[in-house]
């Protein structure tokens, strides 16, 4: 017992590894992934951030004290204020305007990953639903560090992903997802063996799941 964050990557490490380092992370970095790739993982995650939001909803909705009802409000918040902000300037940029992007259909890895974790909040309870959310939140604050330490990564104006990397480095996001780190360790702290496998089991689909998110916009398939 005593478990932590951490104790979640370190049970599917090759998997977090093959999400944290994916080709598409890679390509972003060096700012040389296709524009299409781009515009189509911006344009789906879009779709999958709507979703998003109503997952942090439904945590605020299964909140039994004021900590954890803010603590899925920053989240909810971080999405509807920030993150779809961007989303929403660089498709403007490439003429595609809001009422175009609610019309678009949703991959196959947009539903499969957005209504998973929809499903396990549903079905279990506020644990399983934060871990089911912590690849995407911590996931994402990981891939900016990682990034910014490896040589290859271009920033500034000749990298033209550079606000995607800045968004997600920047202090609002680190310190969302540090909060969110604090919040798991602490739950995590008082979980039987049994109960650490079960949730162990929902991290690593997730994260799973957020690999085939990359493979999509890699690949442009629907
Ligand atoms: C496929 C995919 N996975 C993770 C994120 C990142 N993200 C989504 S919601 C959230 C928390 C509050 O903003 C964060 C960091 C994304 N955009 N798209």
């Amino acid at each position: 017992m005593g478990y932590r964050f951490d104790d979640l990557t370190a049970a599917c490490q090759d998997d977090w590894r093959r999400y944290v380092e994916h080709d598409f992370v890679r390509q972003l970095g060096a700012g040389s992934l296709a524009q299409g790739a781009f515009r189509h993982y911006l344009q789906q995650d879009y779709l999958f951030l709507i979703h998003f939001a109503r997952a942090y909803a439904l945590a605020a909705y299964k909140s039994r004290t004021l900590a954890d009802l803010r603590q899925a409000h920053e989240g909810l918040k971080a999405i509807v204020d920030v993150e779809l902000g961007l989303h929403v300037g660089y498709c403007r940029d490439w003429g595609i305007d809001e009422a175009d992007l609610a019309r678009l259909p949703e991959a196959k890895a947009t539903l499969a990953y957005t209504r998973y974790v929809l499903d396990t909040g549903n079905r279990g309870d506020l644990l399983d639903l934060h871990v089911a959310l912590a690849p995407c939140l911590i996931g994402y604050g990981e891939i900016a560090n990682w990034l910014n330490a490896q040589a290859f990564t271009v920033r500034g104006e000749a990298n033209p992903y550079d606000a995607w990397i800045a968004m997600y480095e920047g202090d609002d996001f680190q310190g969302a997802m540090r909060a969110e780190l604090e919040w798991l360790d602490a739950r995590l702290a008082d979980v039987t063996p049994a109960r650490f496998q079960e949730l162990s089991g929902v991290f690593r689909d997730a994260t799973r799941l957020e690999i085939d998110f990359w493979q999509m916009g890699l690949e442009r398939t629907d």
